[in-house]
């Protein structure tokens, strides 16, 4: 399967209207382009602001969310798939820093809640607490879309191997990261990660327990992790005064760890190819699943129904 992805870069205000009208702009002009996936950025429709988070929050359950009734709307009349980034998400008296994922349809086919929240203290630098503000989500996420099975991580949630190992074994082709690295993290990190994330492979096992008599068997799956991966941030913001200052550089990177298309720090739509046949060529040149040690590492699923 082929097909082009859009990363929309948008800069954002403070004004959650004006981010509304200008993502739709944005997908827009993306699908134009023939994007049949479009990714948003991670808490594109407000500042990523922990002050003001609360005020710009929508219960999406409620069905009273207009960031995601806009992504609905576009996505139907498209006919294309949206990565709906993050927004801010209040379910009962919880915060969550959701991304909810829409079919060609307009119906919400999956709804990831970050799943590490990024607190970091960086003497003299960077002092930032998500988890004093939002919620832990509680279930990784992979979809099966138009355009491939799709597994759902946000910013921080790129930092941790096993996730992506975990979306591989589930079939995942693609993983999307909205994300929003800031000036602090970006420059050393940001790439190294999504290039790590696309290259990660792994021998997984998967503990398949049967209950009847106590016995329990392990059986194993070899699954390799080289895939496609797709981040896209917020364009950086010039005002000095902004709270939290973006990297940019929304980036595709492909399964030999190759960057296949980014951008630096302003307003772009970074148009990239995807080609799922790429990942098993990759997958014969570099043979990795038969010469990982199983014997001696595993990563068990726990989640899994
Ligand atoms: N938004 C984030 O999770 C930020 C992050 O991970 C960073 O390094 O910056």
């Amino acid at each position: 399967m082929r097909f082009k992805i859009a990363l929309c870069q948008m800069l954002v205000s403070p004004i959650k209207e004006k981010n509304i009208s200008h993502a739709r702009s944005l997908i827009r002009g993306a699908a134009q382009k023939g994007a049949k996936l479009v990714v948003l950025p991670e808490m594109w429709c407000c500042p990523y602001s922990m002050k003001s988070l609360r005020d710009h929050a929508e219960d999406i359950d409620a069905q009273s969310a207009p960031s995601v009734s806009m992504l609905s709307e576009a996505a139907s009349h498209h006919k294309i798939t949206i990565i709906g980034g993050s927004i801010p998400e209040m379910s009962g008296d919880k915060l969550f820093n959701t991304c909810c994922v829409l079919g060609p349809d307009g119906e919400i086919i999956a709804k990831h809640r970050k799943l590490h929240l990024f607190d970091a203290d960086l003497p003299g630098d960077l002092n930032f607490r998500e988890s004093d503000t939002f919620a832990y989500g509680d279930g990784p996420t992979v979809v099966d879309t138009d355009v491939g099975r799709i597994g759902i991580g946000i910013c921080h949630d790129n930092r941790f191997p096993e996730l992506a190992i975990l979306y591989r074994s589930r079939g995942a082709h693609l993983i999307c990261y909205p994300g929003a690295f800031n000036m602090s993290t970006g420059e050393l990190l940001w790439e190294l990660m999504l290039k790590s994330r696309a290259v990660d492979n792994q021998v997984l096992y998967m503990r398949i327990v049967t209950i009847r008599y106590y016995m329990m068997s392990l059986e194993k799956f070899v699954v390799l992790v080289q895939l496609f991966v797709a981040a896209c941030s917020p364009a950086r913001d010039p005002d000095v005064n902004s709270d939290y200052m973006t990297w940019g550089h929304s980036s595709l990177v492909g399964p030999f760890g190759e960057i296949i298309a980014t951008t630096g720090h302003e307003e772009d739509v970074v148009i990239g190819e995807i080609d799922y046949s790429i990942v098993q060529t990759v997958r014969e040149n570099l043979p990795l699943e038969s010469q990982k040690r199983g014997d001696i590492y595993q990563v068990i699923d726990t989640n899994r129904k």
